[in-house]
């Protein structure tokens, strides 16, 4: 899956000039970048929300075969932890009320009530839930936004556990902490262009002594 030379627009206003980048399968793929470039106006091209995906957006499955967790997005919070997996699991076609890898942190909570559930409690059964269901392509809009530095590095274990598993990630983040440079690529946005798209190895090598500031710059 690539993007080749798109001018990334929204509405007449140009974001990026001739993106090109790549999303590697096996890979935790990164689109990251300052607030405001573009980043999710890209992950809804890609998700083609709008039936209109570009024509440079090259070999990205058909909108079926992409799940697609917007920017905070909830669930029903009248149900319990239980019934939320168990319509999960009628989408994932299989039964994730009894699945012996259940995350404890799940598990445990079967039987709350979802909307009673902390926020970061929350956003993992709905990633956890929503990776279970099989897709070509998976997208997660800030992901790690607002979670404590526990539920960050579950998820950022959960993200990379199912990599192993064939599946092809891209997120947007404004998070570095915990992540494993030769299992990540990072497209980097500034400028209105694509700084860089390569292995976050690469990434720290091009950005040599700045990289903590580059890096600083866009967590803030
Ligand atoms: N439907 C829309 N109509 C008009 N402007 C929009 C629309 N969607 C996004 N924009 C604008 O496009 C720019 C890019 O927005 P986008 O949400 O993609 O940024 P982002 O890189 O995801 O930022 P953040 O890190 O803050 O989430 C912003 O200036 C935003 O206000």
């Amino acid at each position: 899956m690539k993007v080749e030379k798109s001018d990334i627009f929204v509405g007449e206003r140009l974001l990026v000039k001739e993106a090109s980048f790549n999303i590697e399968p096996k890979m935790l793929n990164l689109l990251i970048g300052n607030n405001g470039v573009g980043k999710t106006v890209i992950l809804d091209k890609i998700s083609d929300l709008d039936n209109n995906r570009p024509k440079e957006f090259i070999d990205f499955p058909n909108k079926k075969d992409i799940i697609y967790q917007t920017q905070g997005a909830g669930f029903i919070d009248e149900v319990t932890v239980a019934t939320t997996l168990k319509l999960f699991g009628e989408m994932a076609g299989v039964d994730l009320v009894h699945d012996s890898s259940l995350p404890e942190m799940i598990s445990r909570n079967l039987n709350a009530r979802f909307g009673n559930l902390s926020g970061g409690e929350k956003r993992f059964i709905i990633i956890w839930s929503s990776l279970q269901i099989p897709r070509k392509l998976y997208l997660f809009d800030e992901p790690f936004a607002n979670l404590d530095p526990y539920h960050v590095e579950q998820l950022m274990t959960l993200f990379y556990d199912e990599l192993e598993k064939g599946k092809t990630i891209l997120l947007t983040t404004h998070q570095f902490e915990g992540l494993v440079p030769e299992k990540t690529h990072i497209t980097h946005i500034a400028n209105q262009a694509i700084d860089f798209d390569g292995t976050m190895n690469d990434f720290m090598t091009h950005h040599g002594a700045n990289l903590q500031s580059v890096l600083k710059e866009i967590a803030s």
